[in-house]
């Protein structure tokens, strides 16, 4: 049985269609990632998913259970961590996973050993007493963790669970994914971070509610065509300004203070931007060809995507 099916999963608010015609298949004791930028349909699809939302086209099975139709029974089956999941401030870290506990109906008797092990899973046994509004964003995404597992699900969907925590706090959090992974539990994760896209087994690019691709990180990179030159340089944006007009068949796209030029491969395309820069006085630190990461990947899709459109 699959853990995650869809057939044409189709959600629209009005005119607006968030979600459209989504097939997906994922298997259980997957770790995969929904990436997209705000607005792309991630929580949507996840809502629906969840049996949270009905779609309005389509349909979805998760664990064998099809999401509007028995879609109760499926909510015992599944966590979720929402993007605003609901931990009361008031209340220390104990009261809220007894809180989730009762919601879950999980018995008196069975709580002890469940809640322990979640606290040092979370690494949150040294503040158990403390108000959960009181916490560091780190630590507030780990109990809500804590919380959406209370009652072992089979598979796990977290929409965004890491936005806005410190980099050391998201590596922790990944620590204890990979380990519920290991674990043999299912994890369906939406991210705008492509650094921890790379961490799935499989990825999907979803953009403007459309799936652009899908597959391993591996494979993703290995789809994209010619090679790519990183040029190092305190003047990026006149520089790419420069390349686009000289040299209208690469693409060029900016990553902080350097540019990535997607080529066709050709060596003479590296001394020829040097040259062109030289001319302008452009200050050049560096030019060099690189791996692909998976945000060129997705540059590139996405700039498919809008030519054709
Ligand atoms: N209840 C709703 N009514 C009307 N439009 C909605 C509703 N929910 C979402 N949308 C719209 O659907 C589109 C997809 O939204 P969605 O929240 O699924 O995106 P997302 O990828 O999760 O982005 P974010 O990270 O910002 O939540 C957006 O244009 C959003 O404005």
């Amino acid at each position: 049985m699959d853990a995650i099916r869809t057939d044409n999963l189709t959600k629209r608010f009005g005119q607006l269609t968030a979600v459209t015609g989504l097939n997906l298949t994922i298997a259980q004791g997957e770790l995969f990632g929904l990436v997209g930028s705000d607005g792309a349909g991630k929580t949507t699809t996840m809502r629906m998913l969840t049996g949270i939302m009905d779609p309005s086209a389509g349909d979805a099975w998760v664990l064998g259970r099809h999401t509007a139709r028995e879609a109760e029974a499926l909510k015992e089956e599944i966590g979720y961590m929402s993007q605003r999941f609901g931990l009361y401030p008031d209340l220390t870290v104990m009261e809220n996973i007894n809180f989730y506990a009762d919601i879950y109906g999980i018995p008196q008797k069975n709580r002890g050993e469940r809640i322990d092990r979640l606290l040092a899973f979370s690494n949150l046994t040294p503040f158990k007493k403390r108000q959960a509004g009181n916490l560091s964003g780190g630590m507030k995404q780990k109990l809500g963790l804590a919380c959406a597992l209370i009652h072992t699900p089979r598979i796990l969907f977290l929409d965004e669970p890491t936005n806005g925590v410190d980099p050391v706090s998201r590596r922790d959090f990944w620590r204890i994914l990979y380990q519920l992974l290991h674990e043999g539990v299912t994890i369906f994760v939406a991210t705008a971070y492509l650094d921890e896209a790379d961490r799935c087994n499989r990825v999907g690019l979803i953009h403007k509610g459309q799936l652009l691709a899908c597959d391993a990180p591996d494979r993703l990179r290995s789809l994209m065509h010619g090679s790519i030159l990183e040029v190092q340089t305190s003047a990026t944006r006149p520089t790419a300004i420069l390349i686009r007009r000289s040299l209208p068949a690469v693409s060029v796209s900016l990553f902080g203070d350097r540019l990535h030029v997607v080529t066709d491969g050709s060596r003479e395309i590296a001394a020829t931007i040097e040259a062109l820069m030289a001319k302008e006085g452009l200050p050049l630190a560096g030019i060099r060809a690189i791996e692909p990461s998976l945000e060129d990947v997705f540059v590139s899709v996405l700039g498919a995507t809008e030519q054709d459109s």
